[in-house]
This record gives structure tokens, C-alpha cells and sequence, in this order.
């Protein structure tokens, strides 16, 4: 059971010593990496990913419960804690989606098989285009294969820490997905240039030059803040979704919309 990891510092870009004395993120939190290209979003979660001992470009610790965690939760995929979801996950298998799902069901020892079509049901939350059982894996386009990748995070892997590195370019819905995954118990880590994303979070670390520069934590105003700037961002989903779809902007469907 993960209750916690904890970032210990390392050095930043010029080798000096990251400010921090140390960073707690506790199961149920959702956190966002922020910065700007080239700040160190994506070696800070790759960190937590390879559950770093010193022995990474950063230099950071990561702790598990409060201690260094053991080589076989380190190098053993079956004990790895962490599932990390970026822009460029594939998957490299000639399988159906439900042959997939239903190896990696297995493999993580679940027997009711409902949980396959549950993942597939989640996904298709999470993407557009949706996802046919029978499509073969390597023909999922790159949105649906990060949100079946999510789903399958969420639902089948036993992963309790995800990372998402900047899945909101990786056409999904990003609402959906932080809808679902700030009600679980999971620690939720996205890298992110998304404002609604970043305000939603619970607890966002701002980048600078390699190292973590601020960690601020989620206020009333930046909460409201976020209402109102998802309000406009599904607007915004909507139209994109009717470009998409190859339909023309019409004075009618924009009143729906913004109605
Ligand atoms: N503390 C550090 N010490 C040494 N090298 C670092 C450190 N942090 C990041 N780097 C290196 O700097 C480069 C840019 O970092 P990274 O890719 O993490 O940036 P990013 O913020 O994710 O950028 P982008 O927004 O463009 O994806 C990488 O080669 C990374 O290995």
C-alpha cells in the first residue's frame, strides 16, 4: 500500500542544490508540473518514474512510505508502483484491444472478466474517435491509445502513482479524465502548458532551470478561477469537436453552445 513518495532534492541545471528540503505527495492527490520548455517538467517525473537514487541527470531520491525502495520494486515490472502515460506511448503488439486488456488482467491476477469492457467504456469517455474491441492495438490513433492507456492505468494496472506528461496536446479530454481520476485514491502526477489542468490540481510545482523552483497548493480564488475557465474551455471542446467532425460554424450552434 503507497501512502506517500516523497522528492528529496538534487541539483539543478548549473549544479547547484534544489531550495526544497523535501516534497511529500500523499494517495488522492492530483499534482501539476509547470514551466516553461526545457525547465526540467518532464526529468522531474521521469525521477519519480525510475524511482531515482542519485543516479539520474537530477540527482533526486525518491522515497517510498517514508524509505528508499527496494531494487525489486525498482527493476521488477510487476512490482513497479508507477505507470507513466506521455505523448508518445504506444503499443507495440499484435492484439486486439480486448486480447490487450484481457493479457494485462491477467497478468495482474484479475479474474471478472467485466473489468476489460469497463476499460474500453472509460476510454471511450476519454476520446472522440471511439474505440472498437475488435480494433487492433498498433491502429489506435495516438488519442486513443493514451486514454485506453489512462483507462487501463486506472482500472486494470495496479499502478496507485500515474504521470501524464502533457496528455492534453494527445487528444483527449482532459476534463474526463481529471473528473474521474480526482476521485480515486491514486497520487496523479501531470506535466502540463494546460492553465485548466495546472488550476484543478491540488498542488502544482513550478520549474526553473532543472530544479523545483515553488510548490504552491490550490486556493479559493485559483478555484473559481478554474470554474470559470473550464466553463470557457468546454466551449472551446465543443467547437473544436464539430471541426473535427468536419461540420461548419453556424450563428445556431454557437447560441447553443454558448448559451
Ligand atoms: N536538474 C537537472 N540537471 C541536469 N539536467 C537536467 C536537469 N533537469 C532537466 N535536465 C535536462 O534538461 C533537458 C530539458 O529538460 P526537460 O525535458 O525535463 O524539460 P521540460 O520542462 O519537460 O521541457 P518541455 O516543456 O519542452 O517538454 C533534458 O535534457 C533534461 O535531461
Amino acid at each position: 500500500m503507497i501512502n506517500t513518495i516523497t522528492i528529496l532534492p538534487g541539483l539543478d541545471k548549473r549544479g547547484g542544490k534544489e531550495s526544497y528540503q523535501y516534497l511529500t505527495l500523499t494517495a488522492g492527490e492530483t499534482v501539476s508540473i509547470v514551466g516553461p520548455t526545457g525547465s526540467g517538467k518532464t526529468a522531474f517525473i521521469s525521477d519519480i518514474e525510475l524511482l531515482a537514487q542519485g543516479d539520474t541527470s537530477t540527482g533526486r531520491c525518491i522515497l517510498i512510505n517514508g524509505k528508499t525502495p527496494s531494487d525489486e520494486i525498482r527493476y521488477n515490472p510487476a512490482m513497479k508502483p508507477i505507470a507513466m502515460i506521455t505523448q508518445n506511448t504506444k503499443c507495440f503488439t499484435d492484439l486486439s484491444t480486448v486480447e490487450f486488456l484481457k493479457i494485462h488482467a491477467r497478468a495482474r491476477k484479475i479474474s471478472d472478466d467485466r473489468v476489460i469492457m469497463e476499460t474500453i467504456d472509460l476510454a471511450n469517455k476519454f476520446t472522440g474517435e471511439k474505440i472498437d474491441r475488435e480494433t487492433r492495438v498498433t491502429v489506435l490513433s495516438g488519442g486513443q491509445t493514451r486514454s485506453l492507456l489512462i483507462a487501463d492505468a486506472i482500472l486494470i494496472g495496479a499502478a496507485p502513482i500515474i504521470l501524464l506528461d502533457e496528455i492534453e496536446n494527445a487528444g483527449i479530454f482532459k476534463q474526463e479524465v481529471i473528473d474521474i481520476i480526482k476521485n480515486t485514491s491514486k497520487i496523479i502526477i501531470f506535466v502540463t502548458h494546460d492553465p485548466v489542468i495546472a488550476l484543478l490540481s491540488k498542488k502544482r510545482i513550478i520549474m526553473e532551470n532543472g530544479a523545483v523552483k515553488k510548490v504552491l497548493s490550490q486556493n479559493e480564488f485559483e478555484t473559481k478561477a478554474a470554474a470559470n475557465l473550464l466553463e470557457l474551455d468546454k466551449q472551446v471542446g465543443f467547437i473544436r469537436e464539430k471541426l473535427r467532425a468536419g461540420d461548419e460554424i453556424t450563428k445556431d450552434l454557437i447560441n447553443v453552445s454558448f448559451a
